[in-house]
């Protein structure tokens, strides 16, 4: 599948507009329940042909390990077919040969006694069964462009793989639960042979064939007649496969992503194999395995379908690894559960990771391997994934039938352990192991918490990035309402460190550069006469936009070298006035100005707090408002609990002072604060605080106001 995102609903109604694809997609849907109902309707009929446990493993292994085979011998011929013939016609007789050979399993299950006669003839009508499918498969592929413009392909791709791994496999499930409770109601528990279950599975099976070689042959003739240059003549499966080898064991990140594509497929298929017997240790029946089997598909369908829009943009590598460690961590709840509601869900999970991975991973093959590489590539892992699904099915359901269940001699206790317990386990801790393995190798976003990256994406605001964060500098921003009194405490605080030689830079926010200026007027000057007043939105953009150069051209840069920045305002001003004043969501502020910031974070926030009402009237005193201190009381008084609650949620990054304390007091405090954040000058500081302390005690005859709550407030 080349796409990475399943396409809106506008563009699947597009798609099902065309009536030719409808048909087919139709007959693809039905083609794929038969096969889905086949592989476990006549896997279930022949273990039900045999007695004992490990004959019964055997049975159920053996079906699904023919059906491999033909792929395996017949995968080049079956190209052939569909690049010689009318493709209508080959889909046709295919469909009907289906048809026969299907309806023969049951029908020779009336006709014969022996069990093992009936298992062999399983065997190989499966096996005729599985070669005509691998002739019907090419010739459908290559009449899927032929019915479709070329922009719609992607879509049509995403919605036949939703619908032959999600939606199929968990109707054949329900058609086999359906039927299962059927014939309890009609028959009891001793109904005849020919209505059990998986018997009537075969039949109705049979009959989805039939119904798609007649829709095939009388409802979509536009499938004949067409070009069959466009399906690739094969060279062969085995020699594909070694020239696929070869170019992935030369190229690391392919390597890492078939790796991880085949390890989520066999997790996946030792819970298929495992399922029947699991479904026992459950002291579940038969329904439970089907109800396994197609929660598994579901969440297969859901993750494909579903997992592009629920990420984001996160990471394609991450959610490749992720969806990895999903998968493999679901298949542990799957071998620990006890009780079938858990075994379900951790089925789900399991379908779910194993969908995204195949999806993530399909979709990043897709933009690392080279055009002409990725024919093979791409048929490399889907020959791979079909011999790993059908080999650990097969496999597993072996060892777990001749495993059976041991007793453990706990001394005070006895307790039951059924073998697929242990194996669920091993599959489990491998692909967890893998995942975190593929994660290492090809994560892009080295640096970035992963876990705050997912919650971002899945939120919509997924994380760059973090720039590196100056070495050297010192940060600090003062942060209040209109009038606080800031300017001036930045003015105290420059004065003081200059005093004792350091480097200081006194800067603001907004407009601190000419980039700046300019967006400063955008926001604070009187609105427009003709009345275009800038939108909240485009505000907090505007504010995001001063900040970003600000950063980049004159905090950095200071910091690089080793200056210590003190900054009139900041980040907090977005989340106080554009949060909590305009009522934007404060998470899409943040995010906003973590952008624009690169991460970048003040070691120390100076709030200065002020009833908004004795602010505005100080700064009243300077001259006309701007646009923002003529916002309402109740604006300005969101705007100062907000700081507050900002403080209280960090306050070892904060200092609250009460800002109706007198400047040289407050300054005092600040100058007090900041000396711990600086260990070389300490005491050089020390000196001019004790003179700072002498006249604050002169000024106002008292000592600075003791903490409170919020922060370390003075
Ligand atoms: N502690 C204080 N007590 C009383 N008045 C003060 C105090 N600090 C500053 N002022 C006065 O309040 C007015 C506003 O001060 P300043 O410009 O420093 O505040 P600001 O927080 O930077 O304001 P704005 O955010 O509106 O620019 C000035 O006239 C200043 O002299
Ligand atoms: C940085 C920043 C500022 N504001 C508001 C806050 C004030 O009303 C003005 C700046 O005026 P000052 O006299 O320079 O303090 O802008 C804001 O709304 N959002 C911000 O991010």
């Amino acid at each position: 599948m080349a796409s990475s995102d399943l396409s809106g609903l506008g563009e699947l109604k597009a798609v099902l507009r065309i009536r030719a694809f409808r048909r087919l997609w139709a007959v693809l849907g039905f083609s794929s329940l038969g096969d889905w109902l086949g592989l476990l309707a006549a896997a279930t009929f022949a273990a039900a042909q045999v007695s004992n446990s490990t004959a019964q493993g055997v049975a159920f292994g053996s079906v699904i390990a023919v059906r491999l085979l033909p792929a395996l011998i017949l995968g080049p011929v079956a190209g052939v077919f569909a690049d010689r013939f009318d493709r209508r016609y080959t889909m046709v007789v295919s469909d009907l040969l289906r048809f026969l050979f299907f309806a023969s399993i049951p029908a020779a299950a009336l006709i014969v006694d022996d069990g093992a006669l009936v298992v062999a003839w399983t065997a190989i009508a499966t096996f005729v069964i599985e070669t005509v499918a691998m002739i019907w498969t090419p010739a459908k592929e290559a009449a899927v462009p032929n019915l479709l413009p070329r922009a719609r392909l992607e879509t049509a791709n995403q919605l036949t793989l939703a619908t032959t791994y999600g939606l199929t496999p968990v109707a054949a499930a329900t058609v086999l639960i359906g039927l299962q409770w059927l014939v309890a109601a009609l028959f009891g528990a001793d109904g005849p042979r020919w209505a059990e279950p998986s018997n009537l599975a075969l039949w109705f099976n049979a009959l989805t064939f039939l119904a798609t070689a007649l829709t095939v042959f009388f409802g979509i003739k536009e499938i004949s007649g067409r070009r069959t240059a466009g399906v690739e003549r094969r060279p062969g499966m085995l020699r594909e496969f070694s020239q696929g080898w070869a170019f992935v064991s030369r190229t690391p990140l392919v390597r890492g992503l078939v790796l991880g594509i085949f390890g989520a497929f066999a997790g996946g298929g030792v819970v298929v194999g495992t399922a029947k017997f699991y479904a026992v240790s459950l002291s579940a029946g038969d329904a439970a395995f089907y109800l396994l089997f197609g929660v598994l598909f579901l969440g297969l369908g859901i993750g494909i379908a579903a997992g592009p829009r629920l990420v984001g943009a996160l990471s394609r590598r991450r959610w490749f690894g992720l969806s990895i460690i999903l998968a493999a961590g679901s298949v542990l709840i799957l071998a620990l559960a006890t009780h079938l509601t858990i075994a379900v869900a951790g089925a789900l999970l399991v379908g779910v990771g194993a969908g995204m991975a195949f999806l993530s991973g399909t979709t990043l093959l897709g933009g690392e391997v080279t055009d002409a590489m990725r024919g093979r590539a791409f048929a490399f892992v889907q020959t791979g994934t079909r011999v790993v699904l059908m080999l650990t099915i097969s496999l597993s359901s072996v060892i777990v039938g001749a495993g059976g269940t041991r007793t453990l001699n706990l001394g005070i206790t006895q307790v039951d352990v059924s073998s697929t317990r242990p194996l669920l386990a091993l599959a489990g801790v491998f692909g967890v192991i893998a995942g975190v393995f593929a994660l290492r190798q090809m994560d892009d976003k080295k640096g970035v918490p992963i876990v705050a990256d997912l919650i971002g994406s899945i939120r919509g605001r997924p994380l760059s990035p973090a720039e590196p964060k100056a070495a050297q500098g010192l940060f600090i921003v003062f942060e209040g309402g209109e009038g606080a009194g800031k300017s001036t405490q930045v003015q105290q605080l420059a004065d003081a460190l200059r005093k004792i030689g350091r480097d200081v830079v006194v800067t603001h926010e907004p407009g601190a550069t000419p980039v700046g200026s300019r967006i400063r007027s955008l926001v604070l000057d009187p609105p427009e006469r003709n009345g275009d007043v800038v939108t909240p939105r485009a505000e907090a953009l505007l504010y995001a936009a001063d900040r970003a150069h600000h950063v980049a051209s004159v905090v950095r840069p200071a910091l690089n070298r080793g200056a210590v920045v003190i900054s009139d305002r900041y980040v907090d001003s977005s989340l106080a006035y554009q949060g909590a004043g305009r009522t934007l969501p404060v998470d899409e502020v943040s995010w906003l100005s973590k952008w624009a910031t690169g991460g970048l974070k003040p070691d120390l926030v100076v709030l200065l707090d002020l009833d908004p009402a004795i602010g505005l009237e100080r700064a009243g005193k300077r001259g006309a408002a701007d646009r923002l201190e003529s916002e309402s009381l109740a604006f300005h008084e969101r705007v100062r609990y907000a700081f507050l609650d900002l403080a209280s949620a960090d306050p070892s990054r904060y200092l609250v002072l009460d800002a109706t304390n007198p400047v040289d007091a407050l300054a005092a405090g600040v100058l007090q604060r900041v000396r711990h954040l600086m260990p070389a000058v300490e005491s050089e500081l020390e000196e001019v605080l004790e003179d700072v302390a002498e006249t604050v005690t002169a000024l106002t005859g008292s000592e600075l106001t003791g903490p409170e709550e919020r922060g370390s407030r003075v």
